[in-house]
């Protein structure tokens, strides 16, 4: 009986682009699936499910496999995409050494699958040989083998995260996209173990507008496009696992491999910045010590500006400055031990800051007060607050294992 078990060089196109899926894939016993992107510049991954055709149904010898993909171009300066992309593979086994070619689908969410291709995939050898693309009649699965394999794909997906339902209460509805935040999300026993810890074992850079320290990498790479990779401390890492297992990232990228803490004394802040295309747009902030009003803005139209450049004086990714006035289109209150998740449109639009002030006074912006037990027009001092950023910086290149 042929079997798709172990590695082959994999190869689909997405309508005119012929290599837009061009890599090594893996199918392993379990059922699962690994890609790894080897297309030119691009660099990414995918992971997914495969299964056998459905006995009794005529079609026999049949596989499909569904990949859930993310890949960037290394050089871009663009935010890279914000959710992966799902594919779906349909085709009898070949015999022997034969190419094996197949229907190739590509899923939207909430939507029907579209027929975008074919995939060609071969036994992979040392040298890489790319599979020779076939024009031949594709052999049909027979439908009512496809309609039985994609339903057991169907049950096999996961949802992709924040929209599992446990997700849905955290979401802040509004004007601004993509905003989640969990209250309590650490207990005050865990808030003062990590402070304690923090107290003890950090090495903080000392900047006008707050100390800082980032974790997760050293040096850089031997070519100079990326960073090295460098494990996060143990409470770091712990931290990191238990937002994966809860789904505030996607399990397709790697787990994310930068945490950068920030203190700020009474009195200071944060400009009004983007963390910009360097990350996959994605930010999970932890925060510990004192409460903050953590302010996001309205568009400005220019985010595209944004790059890689650090602005010495402001202390924050460098960007234009704001039409003078600016007011914050959404205020949050952010209690010791909650966690704020800026996704999508907040992350790569909205720019956020938080004032440099002492006191902070709630507002009717101030999304959240209500469900805290504050008022509109209530004061609150602020005292020492110590926050985590939790984030994916994106490698640049192949050359260092940060996948
Ligand atoms: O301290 C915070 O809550 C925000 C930190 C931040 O925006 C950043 O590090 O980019
Ligand atoms: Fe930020």
């Amino acid at each position: 009986m042929a079997s798709p078990l172990g590695e082959w060089v994999l190869r689909a196109n997405i309508m005119q682009c012929e290599d837009a899926v061009l890599g090594r894939i893996h199918f392993l016993e379990s059922g699962e699936l690994v890609y790894l992107t080897t297309a030119g510049d691009l660099l990414g991954r995918g992971i997914g499910q495969w299964i056998e055709g459905i006995e009794g149904i005529k079609g026999s010898g049949s596989v499909a496999f569904q990949l859930d993909i993310f890949q960037y171009e290394a050089t871009s300066k663009k935010h890279v995409q914000t959710e992966p992309h799902r594919f779906r593979g349909f085709g009898k086994l070949p015999e022997g050494k034969a190419a094996w070619v197949g229907e190739w689908q590509y899923l939207v969410f909430q939507q029907p699958p579209r027929v975008v291709g074919r995939f060609h995939a071969c036994r992979s050898t040392p040298t890489l040989a790319m599979p020779m693309l076939s024009q031949k009649p594709l052999e049909e699965l027979p439908s009512k083998m496809k309609t039985a394999m994609t339903s057991k794909l169907e049950k096999l997906s996961e949802t992709f995260p924040m929209m599992q339902p446990s997700w849905v209460p955290h979401h802040l509805p509004g004007k601004i996209q993509d905003v989640h935040y969990v209250r309590n999300f650490l207990e005050p026993k865990q808030v003062e173990e990590f402070e304690r810890i923090i107290e003890k074992t950090c090495d903080w850079e000392r900047m006008n507008t707050r100390d800082t320290q980032e974790f997760g990498s050293s040096g850089q790479c031997p070519c100079g496009r990326s960073l090295i990779k460098a494990a996060l401390p143990a409470w770091q890492s712990t931290m990191v696992d238990a937002l994966c297992t809860l789904g505030a990232f996607h399990p397709v990228l790697f787990p994310p491999n930068s945490v950068r803490l920030n203190a700020y004394k009474p009195g200071q802040g944060i400009h009004p910045h983007l963390d910009g295309p360097v990350y996959f747009p994605r930010a999970a902030i932890v925060s510990l010590g004192s409460h903050c009003i953590f302010d996001l803005y309205p568009r400005t139209g220019d985010d595209e500006k944004q790059g890689f450049t650090w602005d010495r004086d402001k202390e924050v990714p460098a960007a234009p400055e704001m039409p003078p006035g600016t007011k914050p289109q959404l205020s949050l209150l952010l209690e010791p031990g909650s966690l704020l998740i800026l996704s999508g449109d907040a992350f790569t639009h909205h720019r956020h800051g938080i004032k440099a002030s002492e006191e902070d006074e709630i507002t009717p912006q101030v999304k959240n007060a209500k469900d805290i037990g504050l008022s509109i027009g209530d004061s609150l001092r602020r005292g020492r607050r110590v926050s985590l950023t939790i984030r994916h910086l994106l490698p640049r290149c192949n050359c260092s294992p940060v996948f």
